[in-house]
């Protein structure tokens, strides 16, 4: 039987670089932009000498891009021989290896004929993951949320020309994408699948505390196959959220991970799974929800996205190479994002406290620009509310600050000029709460944060300028177990997140 798991794409909206260092937090939201991975066996029968076979087969297949490769698995070292693409490769080899860590020999014969079948994966990421503004011209369509729903699930992706490069932080990844961090979630998505599959885990009958050690368990090892097909230990936020949705990161001591990577070389798999299974994963995760009647919007300025690694090494090139200034620019980026958080924390207390006055405000201030906020509190509450609210703008103003001068110095596009203007323009709009360029920054998705039903007009206005409104919302589920194809579902996320009247 197929086993299906799917895994959310996220936003960071503070502590981009930062994060990378403990104790600096990130906040990040998941989001509705689902990647789902679908397992089953290759063959139905076991072919009669399988039982002499020291090799299994495995095939993975994206439609999106219209690829389809065959691998040969060693059930010995689990090493694929064939390398297309590496996040899922290593989410196969790892969830393999923590299969055999975890059994007992009993349970490891069972797991044996399992694989004998060969294992048959495919991937889909939802249109949101990516861009179609090329295809969405080609087709003659205006660039409105409106023409993005009217494409079919799943659609095809569109790959960046090579020649689109000029320089650290412009050069482009090989898909056009809109920065929802499609291979955090993809390799979750492959890890839970195949976790539940071999039975390690049974994501779908546990709740409570059980449930959590289970996500912990397909945290580990999405965790390590994310880093070790990175080549680099990042924050692990993106791979966070896929696991448990939407909340307050503060990443794991990246010594977890990296005194594992020459181990790899000399011990047997199964064992170096079995020992990062039992190492002290100390990241963070605090409950974070953004406050009521407040919506999650991105925006795409139709860019094709940039390539994170190269923008982080050119960030730690100027720390190094200037101390003094970028340990102050941190501070100051570490207040400001604290900052945010407590005026967003305190905006959802308040909506606890008082929710009429607070739903009245929220929707006068939806209205006006934040100017005008001021005058539509009447009384201590009231004034109160509006003051987190332009607390949080300011905060937000002074990130972007030292975000652009964190660029400039580290010479990379981190609030490029195009978005700068696009950034300011959408924080005059009436109703819009924050603007900003999420986690790395350069010329992914924008995101901002819109009041009561003001995301309608802003989505409309950056349309008029050539910014994609996406159809991606706030979702705080992590990682799940899916009943069904999500192609012949009905209610797929291209269709069911069509919110723009
Ligand atoms: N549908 C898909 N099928 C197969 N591979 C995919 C699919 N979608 C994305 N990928 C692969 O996932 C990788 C995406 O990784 P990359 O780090 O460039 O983007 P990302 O994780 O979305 O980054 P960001 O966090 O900035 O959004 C690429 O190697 C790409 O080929
Ligand atoms: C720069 C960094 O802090 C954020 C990168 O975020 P994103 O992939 O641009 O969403 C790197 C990291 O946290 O691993």
């Amino acid at each position: 039987m197929a086993v299906i798991a799917s895994a959310p794409g996220k936003v960071l909206i503070t502590g981009g670089y930062l994060v990378l260092e403990r104790p600096n937090a990130g906040i990040v939201l998941s989001t509705n932009a689902r990647f789902y991975a679908i397992i089953k066996p290759l063959y139905d029968e076991l072919k009669p000498d399988s039982w002499a076979w020291s090799w299994t087969d495995l095939k993975l297949t994206s439609p999106q891009m219209a690829r389809e490769t065959m691998y040969k698995m060693s059930l010995k070292h689990f090493i694929l021989h064939e390398s297309r693409n590496p996040f899922v490769e290593y989410a196969v080899q790892y969830a393999v290896a923590a299969a055999y860590a975890t059994f007992d020999d009993a349970k490891k014969d069972v797991l044996q004929k399992l694989l004998l079948h060969g294992l048959d994966i495919t991937i889909l990421g939802s249109n949101d993951f990516y861009s179609y503004q090329n295809q969405i011209e080609a087709r003659g369509l205006p660039l409105t949320p409106e023409s993005l729903a009217s494409l079919p699930p799943f659609t095809s992706i569109t790959f960046n020309s090579e020649q689109s490069n000029g320089g650290i932080g412009n050069s482009k990844p090989e898909v056009a994408k809109t920065g929802l961090g499609s291979s955090a979630a993809m390799t979750t998505a492959v890890v839970a699948a195949l976790l539940n599959y071999f039975g390690v885990v049974n994501l779908s009958s546990y709740s409570g505390a059980q449930h959590q050690e289970q996500l912990d368990v397909v945290h580990v090892i999405a965790q390590t196959a994310h880093c070790m097909a990175q080549g680099k230990v990042g924050s692990g936020f993106d791979v966070s959220s896929a696991v448990y949705g939407s909340h307050r990161y503060v990443r794991f001591s990246p010594e977890v991970i990296s005194s594992l990577q020459d181990a790899i070389r000399f011990m047997p798999l199964e064992e170096v799974i079995g020992e990062v299974l039992k190492r002290k994963w100390d990241h963070e995760r605090t409950k974070f929800s953004l406050p009521p009647l407040m919506n999650l919007l991105l925006g795409e300025p139709g860019t094709g996205g940039s390539s994170t690694p190269s923008m982080v090494g050119a960030v730690k090139k100027w720390q190094k190479s200037d101390p003094q200034k970028s340990l102050d620019t941190w501070k100051k980026l570490s207040e400001a994002n604290t900052t945010l958080e407590a005026q967003l924390n305190l905006l959802s207390k308040l909506a606890e406290q008082h929710w009429e006055t607070y739903s009245s405000v929220i929707y006068s201030c939806s209205m006006h620009q934040s100017e005008k906020w001021m005058e539509q509190a009447s009384e201590a509450i009231s004034l109160e509310i509006v003051k987190a609210l332009l607390g949080a703008r300011d905060a937000i103003l002074n990130i972007r600050c030292h975000m652009r001068l964190m660029g400039q110095a580290a010479g990379i596009p981190i609030e490029p000029e195009s978005q700068t203007q696009l950034l300011d323009a959408t924080m005059n709009m009436p109703g819009v709460l924050l603007a900003g360029v999420p986690g790395a920054g350069g010329f992914d998705a924008v995101f901002a944060v819109t009041l009561g039903d003001s995301g309608n007009n802003l989505a409309k206005a950056w349309s008029s300028h050539n910014v994609l409104a996406l159809l991606v919302k706030e979702d705080p589920r992590g990682v799940s177990i899916e009943n069904a194809d999500p192609r012949t579902n009905q209610i797929t996320s291209g269709i069911s997140s069509v919110r723009i009247a």
